[in-house]
């Protein structure tokens, strides 16, 4: 059987900036670009240019990618002709390899979005693309609508789509605009398509997610025959996202059902990036990695059920779809009530902590962890407070400081200003080798003021904690009414750039905080020691 190539388009700059709430700015917009380029995908697309000053200003810069850069914009408006349409004229001259065009595909949008005839939409389709050509670019055509389009009125919207191919466009991109069409249908009109006259190799998908089908659209297509498939990193896009490229890709490349009859830009060696790369740009929005994406998030190879970590420690395959090493991610066999001895053991393995399936310590430290986890803790997401706590049963852990105790008053007073004001205030007590330390600190509220009178002092340990930061505060009411209790969970980080979380829980929040946060610190000072944090990869 012949090998074909799936070519891989990325919209991120384009369709991932009209995601409420992303906005890219030009350097944010260069970075990505670089990114995506270095991944090796075949097209991106920057974005707009001539319809906002970021875009104008991206396009403008020099480029050095080895990817097609694609310039996207609408065909030229009815009623002008190529050479005095203002808005076309700036994708012409955009420094760009490629300019997709998005074009009317369904009959309903050129009359109530255009006010133009379907005819003089067609027209505006086929001298966009003779203008992009002559103009030395590739060009492309995104069909908007174009299931809908289909389902309304096949004859306009092939007409359409086969109005873009004669006219040179190297694509024609079927769009699943309103991101409600379902995989059957794709398959349908897509094979339509291809008999109406325009082949496979020259078609492409474009689908967003509204029924969460994008994914599913997108391989439909390409079952159906399509060569070249639209999407964005970690699925942002309007409304739902478009088609994930971060599933796509490794789908592609790892499924025996596509990887025996298809290549694509990004081979084996580079998957092993992908988590990476997903991270990377969550990193640059600012937002946390979802823990639960296919094949790169935290949990796409995490098990604490005790069972599939029995099963799993003896052979992987037998709850892994595909091996984590393969995108970059890796295995992580839980410590839970949902696990037992299996995991345990893995776990402190993999922190370079041995214990003996027999030692009565390791029953000691499964029943404690069984019954905290009961009374609100959830030690799955707080990977230092689970190793202090092993490392205390096994006895390693040394006595830096005692706590003697700590005192928190918020109090609402008016200042020298004359202005209301609240006023958390803290007092912490330690003990170091038998000598006291009291610390008093202001802080913008009782937990801010405890942390900062805990970190105030710690006498001959002060200089270590000096770049510990507190990354994270999450706190979450496990049950309501007058009884419930707090869980606080607590992300750290050093000047190293490792990052480890604690958890506390109480019914007072003020207690769980503390317990989490003086986690943190003995856990600095064990990492300083190399005493905890030795992770070894699975
Ligand atoms: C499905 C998609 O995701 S398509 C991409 C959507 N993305 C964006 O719109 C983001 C960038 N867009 C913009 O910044 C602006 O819309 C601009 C700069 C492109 C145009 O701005 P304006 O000239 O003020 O027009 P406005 O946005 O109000 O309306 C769009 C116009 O384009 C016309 N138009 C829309 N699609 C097409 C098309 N494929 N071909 C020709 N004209 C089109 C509409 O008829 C409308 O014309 P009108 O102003 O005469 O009614
Ligand atoms: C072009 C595009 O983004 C769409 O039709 O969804």
């Amino acid at each position: 059987m012949t090998r074909e190539k799936i070519y891989l388009f990325d919209t991120t700059l384009r369709d991932g900036q009209q995601t409420p709430g992303i906005d890219f700015s030009v350097e944010d917009k260069i970075a990505i670009a670089a990114m995506l380029d270095t991944f090796g995908l075949d097209y991106v697309e920057g974005g707009y240019p001539g319809a906002n000053p970021t875009d104008t200003a991206f396009f403008s810069q020099n480029r050095t990618q080895k990817a097609s850069f694609v310039a996207f914009g609408m065909t030229k408006r009815a009623g002008v002709s190529t050479s005095n349409d203002p808005g076309l004229a700036q994708l012409l001259q955009a420094n760009s390899d490629a300019i997709c065009f998005v074009a009317k595909s369904w009959d309903y949008h050129v009359k109530v979005a255009l006010g133009c005839t379907n005819e003089e939409n067609l027209g505006s389709i086929r001298e966009s693309v003779e203008a992009a050509v002559a103009a030395g670019k590739e060009a492309l055509v995104d069909c908007e609508h174009f299931f809908d389009g289909y389902k309304a009125n096949p004859q306009y919207a092939l007409a359409c789509a086969k109005t873009a191919y004669e006219a040179g466009a190297r694509w024609v991109v079927l769009c699943d605009t309103n991101g409600g069409t379902q995989p059957p249908e794709i398959r349908d009109i897509v094979l339509a398509v291809i008999a109406a006259g325009v082949p496979g190799s020259a078609l492409g998908i474009h689908a967003h997610n509204d029924t969460g089908q994008a994914v599913a659209n997108s391989l439909a297509a390409v079952e159906a025959g399509v060569r070249q498939i639209q999407g964005t990193l970690n699925g942002i896009g309007e409304r739902c996202g478009n088609a994930n490229l971060v599933t796509i890709i490794p789908t592609l490349c790892l499924k025996e059902t596509y990887a025996s009859r298809f290549d694509t830009a990004v081979n084996t060696d580079k998957l092993v990036e992908l988590t990476r790369l997903s991270h990377a740009f969550d990193e640059l929005l600012n937002r946390s990695p979802d823990h639960q994406a296919p094949y790169v998030g935290a949990s796409a190879f995490a098990t604490k059920a005790g069972i599939h970590a029995s099963a799993l420690l003896k052979d992987p395959r037998t709850y892994e779809h595909v091996e984590p090493e393969s995108v970059g991610n890796f295995r992580k066999v839980m410590v839970s009530d949902q696990g037992g001895k299996a995991n345990f053991i893995n776990e402190l393995k993999r922190r370079g902590i041995e214990v003996d399936k027999q030692d009565p310590r390791l029953d000691k430290l499964i029943s404690i962890v069984k019954e905290r986890e009961a009374g609100g803790y959830a030690y799955e997401g707080a990977d230092a407070s689970f190793e202090l706590l092993a490392r205390r049963t096994l006895g390693t852990v040394p006595d830096f400081f005692a706590l003697e105790g700590f005192r928190v008053m918020v109090e609402r007073r008016f200042d020298a200003n004359g202005h209301l004001k609240t006023v958390s205030e803290a007092v912490v007590k330690l003990a170091i080798d038998g000598t006291p330390i009291m610390s008093v600190a202001e802080g913008d509220g009782p937990v801010n003021a405890l942390d900062l009178a805990l970190r105030k002092d710690l006498g001959k340990y002060q200089t270590e904690i000096d770049d510990l930061e507190l990354v994270d505060f999450k706190v979450r009411i496990l049950n309501g009414g007058t009884e419930a209790i707090t869980r606080v969970l607590i992300e750290s980080s050093d000047d190293t750039g490792v990052r480890w979380w604690t958890v506390g829980v109480s019914e007072n929040i003020i207690d769980a905080s503390f317990q989490a946060l003086m986690d943190s610190v003995v856990y600095k000072l064990m990492k300083n020691r190399q005493l905890a944090g030795k992770i070894a990869a699975e």
